[in-house]
């Protein structure tokens, strides 16, 4: 795979950095409490509800974005309610996903694998990326299959800038390899409308977040605004594969998606209420000084939200990007038997900035002096993304 020119040796070593920090966090990680440990004493993810961030009122908006921000400078982790996406986009989407990796066949999968495009969309099994290449444990292939496909000025009915959207590498989305794919419409009719329904409403919940984020950080509240006209939102439809009781008899976990954290600004993660997605707490007292996987709370009618790298090294670290993974683990019943897992459909919405916009520092009395080489977003992304196949 061709490598980009400018700066790419310094962005090459972050990357390579970023191996290392990820492999020294996880070392010693348990993922059961210590015997005699409360596990409601242990840290886990807050429930945000963001009715008032719609409110009038400026200290209605102000209260949500303390919170956010004391979840930003912990686990970078929270849970949204009242997030003003409707049931019908949600129930869509979901439908959709069950469609694509159901009915389409290996043939059509194939056709829209991400090794045909320069950009990673398309379909992706378990076995075509791996979000953590460099690690010690014993090469073992993800059961996730995917779709990835970005934004398109049709899918923002928003902005008046959409026409200006460039590609991660900063080119215009022209080539077919270099530009979403879809699968056939008279195979799926429905799919990309549904998707278009559901991507239109979480891209103006991305933004509506980024004004909390910048309250939160002691910024105007339209601090992002004219960094988000078209911006960078990569959606992902996710499938992790039921495991049956006998795949499920001799493991205490199988993995659906590497240890990692996440490359944008942050992450709108909608789940179906099957668990799987982990989250890996820092040590502590309570649990040897070691790290801990903790699931993420099933809180049906949330969307999770966490950080992910390019906004912690454009906060200065203040605000945390989190190490999580999803895994399937047996049922053990009281009678001892084992039940295998049940499928699990996830649909992240990964938000950056536009990814051409020249990156300042933010300001000193938010975030501190800045530790970090500026750099464009798209840039930064597509240096990761490349890093993961
Ligand atoms: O499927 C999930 O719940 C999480 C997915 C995820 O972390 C990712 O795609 O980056
Ligand atoms: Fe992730």
């Amino acid at each position: 795979m061709p490598h980009s020119t400018t700066g790419s040796i310094s962005i090459r070593d972050e990357v390579k950095a970023n191996q290392e920090v990820l492999r020294s966090r996880l070392a010693g990680a348990i993922s059961e409490p210590p015997s005699g440990i409360d596990v409601d004493s242990l840290p886990s993810v807050p429930l945000i509800d963001l009715a008032s961030s719609f409110s009038a009122s400026a200290v209605d908006r102000q209260k949500v974005a303390a919170q956010i921000r004391e979840a930003c400078t912990t686990s970078g982790f929270f849970q949204i309610s009242n997030h003003g996406i409707d049931d019908a986009a949600i129930d869509g989407i979901l439908e959709q996903a069950e469609k694509f990796f159901h009915e389409l066949t290996p043939a059509q999968k194939d056709a829209l694998n991400i090794r045909h495009n320069q950009l990673f969309r398309g379909y992706e099994s378990g076995s075509d990326t791996y979000v953590n290449p460099d690690d010690n444990t014993p090469a073992e292939v993800e059961t996730k299959e995917g779709f990835n496909w970005g934004y398109e000025p049709t899918l923002d009915p928003t902005s008046s800038h959409s026409d200006e959207y460039v590609e991660l590498d900063g080119q215009p989305p022209s080539a077919p390899d270099r530009c979403n794919v879809w699968p056939d419409a008279s195979v799926l009719p429905d799919f990309k409308p549904t998707i278009a329904t559901y991507y239109a409403q979480v891209l103006q919940l991305a933004r509506h977040l980024f004004r909390l984020f910048a309250l939160s950080l002691d910024l105007e509240e339209t601090y992002f605004d004219s960094l988000t006209t078209h911006p960078g939102g990569i959606g992902r439809l996710l499938y992790y594969p039921p495991q049956s009781a006998e795949q499920m008899k001799h493991r205490a976990q199988k993995l659906g998606l590497g240890a990692h954290t996440d490359y944008e600004c942050f992450t709108l993660l909608l789940s179906t209420s099957h668990p799987g997605l982990e989250i890996l707490f820092p040590p502590s007292e309570l649990t040897g000084n070691k790290p801990i996987w903790r699931p993420c709370p099933i809180r049906p009618g949330t969307l999770t939200v966490n950080i992910a790298d390019f906004l912690m090294r454009w906060t200065n670290n203040v605000y945390k990007s989190t190490i999580h993974r999803v895994v399937s683990r047996p049922i053990k019943a009281d009678d001892g038997t084992i039940r295998g897992s049940e499928a699990r459909y996830s649909v992240p919405f990964f938000f950056s900035i536009n990814y051409d916009a020249d990156v300042q520092p933010l300001p000193e009395h938010a975030v501190g002096i800045g530790k970090f080489q500026n750099m464009k977003a798209g840039q930064y992304v597509l240096e990761r993304l490349r890093a993961t196949v």
